[in-house]
């Protein structure tokens, strides 16, 4: 075949980075997930504000931007935030500048947020956001992982588990759903949801047997897959 410049095809052209929103009740495991999956990956992920108070040994600038209620306000007021939320009496916000940088420069973007920002996201970002919830095992493993991280007051830890049995009823909403049972087994999910989005950009003859294999294991992780009695029984067991 001969080749021009002028009829390169589109995805031979500079890649738009992915957008990855991970969501889940609080405790699920998702920042262990997100550490194991994104080491030594060239990924941008998306550092929060927050007006909560940071816990020992947590960093200014890399677990989030710690700042006051009226400097949060502010850069609502500014439409700083690609989406924001309460979460138990907080404020929790992504700022949209780099992550509109990084999705430019063909850098795959990772978002770690709970449900009602990862609801704007769709709202705003429509069929680029790929949306994965991280479901626990059972209600029971959600308030074990809680108490064992020992990082809230045993009313805070009820407010936070109240919170995920509406969280976990919306998990329809995203089009993945991975459970963090076997951490191992996770992460392997979330690779495979991340090759698979990946090998959508390009023509299905261009795939390698790894692209082929990611998407068949990413269809089984589609939210379609579950019903609402499966739900129903995590928030009940
Ligand atoms: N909407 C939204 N949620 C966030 C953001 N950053 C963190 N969160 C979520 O807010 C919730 C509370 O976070 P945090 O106080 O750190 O508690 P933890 O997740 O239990 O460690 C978690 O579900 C986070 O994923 C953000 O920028 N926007
Ligand atoms: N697959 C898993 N099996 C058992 N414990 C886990 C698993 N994933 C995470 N944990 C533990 O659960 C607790 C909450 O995890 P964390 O990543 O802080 O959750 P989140 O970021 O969703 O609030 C931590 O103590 C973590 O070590």
């Amino acid at each position: 075949m001969t080749s021009h410049p002028s009829a390169i095809p589109l995805h031979h052209a500079a890649r738009r980075g992915l957008l990855i929103v991970m969501t889940g009740a609080s405790g699920v495991g998702k920042g262990t997930l997100r550490e194991q999956w994104l080491t030594g990956q060239d990924v941008f992920y998306s550092t929060s504000w927050t007006t909560r108070e940071a816990r020992p040994g947590e960093r200014d600038g890399v677990d989030y931007v710690f700042v006051t209620p009226a400097a949060f306000e502010a850069k609502v007021m500014a439409d700083g935030f690609l989406e924001h939320a309460s979460f138990v009496g907080n404020s929790y916000g992504t700022p949209i500048e780099p992550i509109e940088a990084a999705l430019s420069r063909g850098q795959d973007v990772v978002l770690e947020i709970e449900v009602e920002g990862a609801m704007q996201v769709k709202a705003r970002m429509g069929d680029e956001a790929i949306l994965v919830f991280i479901m626990p095992p059972s209600l029971t493993e959600l308030r074990r992982r809680l108490e064992g991280r020992a990082t809230e007051t045993p009313e805070r830890i009820e407010k936070r588990l109240a919170r995920a049995r509406e969280e976990i009823r919306e998990a329809h909403e995203f089009r993945f759903v991975v459970v963090n049972d076997d951490l191992d087994r996770a992460v392997e999910g979330l690779r495979a949801i991340q090759t698979a989005e990946r090998a959508r950009q390009i023509p299905e003859n261009e795939w390698t047997p790894e692209d082929r294999a990611a998407r068949l294991r990413a269809d089984t992780l589609r939210s379609y897959a579950l019903s609402d009695a499966d739900l129903q029984r995590v928030v009940e067991s």
